[in-house]
């Protein structure tokens, strides 16, 4: 079944702005989906309309078969968002004063209530901090009470709008552990980010957007492979002139060949077929050859946008 659903999504700001065009996907119920693109590419934008805060100016999108504009209140009860940030946690109230206030929006009260704020509590990590005051609390604890309340009305589906952004590697680790706990229960998870690593780590596809429209979908491994052609070869104990023919020709891109007998090299098509048969001919044995990352496919992918990258 399919657990969230947009076609031809799109939605136009005055003024002309456009911050998804025609956006189109389908999550099935129980994966761990998530959204990579940089920044504007209309993540954030797609997760409002998901919760129904903001309306589409056109196409449609649903959740568990119901339509986000048409059955609205349907579709809130069936969805937990978590943004991050310090937005909507009160720092002056304790994480157990914070969770007993949502939980009582909820409707639950009495022991129903105690109960359902002791099990979120104990499934965030934070039942031995649970009486501090929310301020006094890490970024990581922070964003977990955050997680704890888009669990409270035990929704099916969550969205979590960059959860690790600003965590430290330990607590963004245990983050995604938490993550991975949610789909086990079988819960569908979207999940925006920019972090490669994270969607590998905890996502079973993701989709790849560019300026509000979706580039590439699929398992990490393939939307790398969409993304770029491209072959990477590493080798070592390359002959001296060898190195220096495939230094010299022009449809080889040569990441690293100052190391001596060692060489990285991406190539595509025949070329690689080439390459391969050159270093093997010259008796080369330790030759590895496999795809770029999703890290390296998406940074080339924010190069050729003409966008700055910091490495
Ligand atoms: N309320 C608004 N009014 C006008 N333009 C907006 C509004 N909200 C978003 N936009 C524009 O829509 C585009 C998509 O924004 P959005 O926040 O959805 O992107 P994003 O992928 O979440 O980016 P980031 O990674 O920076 O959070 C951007 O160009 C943004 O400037």
């Amino acid at each position: 079944m399919i657990a969230v659903s947009a076609s031809g999504l799109t939605r136009t700001f005055q003024g002309g702005g456009q911050a998804l065009e025609r956006f189109t996907f389908e999550v099935p119920r129980g994966e761990v989906h998530g959204l990579l693109g940089p920044n504007g590419a209309g993540k954030t934008t797609l997760c409002r309309i998901l919760s129904t805060v903001l309306l589409p100016t056109g196409g449609s999108a649903s959740v568990l078969g119901r339509d986000v504009v048409r059955d609205a209140a349907h579709v809130r009860r069936s969805v937990g968002v978590v943004f991050g940030g310090d937005r909507g946690v009160y720092g002056r109230l304790t994480a157990r004063q914070n969770l007993n206030f949502w939980a009582a929006l909820h409707g639950l009260s009495g022991r129903a209530l105690r109960e359902r704020v002791a099990v979120l509590l104990e499934r965030t990590g934070l039942t031995g901090r649970a009486d501090e005051r929310v301020d006094h609390f890490s970024r990581g604890m922070k964003q977990r009470l955050h997680l704890a309340r888009g669990l409270v009305a035990d929704p099916p589906v969550l969205i979590l709008d960059e959860p690790t952004a600003g965590m430290d590697p330990i607590a963004a680790h245990e983050f995604r552990d938490l993550v991975a706990q949610l789909r086990d229960d079988g819960r569908t998870v979207l999940l925006t980010t920019h972090d490669t690593a994270e969607a590998e780590a905890v996502c079973d596809r993701v989709t790849l957007m560019r300026r509000g429209a979706v580039l590439a979908t699929g398992s990490p491994s393939s939307v790398a492979g969409l993304v770029t052609s491209q072959d990477r070869i590493s080798a070592s104990g390359v002959p001296a002139a060898v190195v220096a023919e495939l230094v010299a020709r022009p449809e080889v891109v040569v990441l690293d060949g100052s190391g001596g007998d060692r060489v990285e090299l991406e190539t595509s098509g025949d070329t690689t077929g080439e390459v391969l048969h050159l270093l093997v001919d010259a008796g080369v044995t330790r030759l590895v050859r496999g795809r770029p990352s999703l890290e390296e496919a998406y940074l080339r992918l924010l190069r050729r946008q003409g966008m700055a990258v910091d490495r």
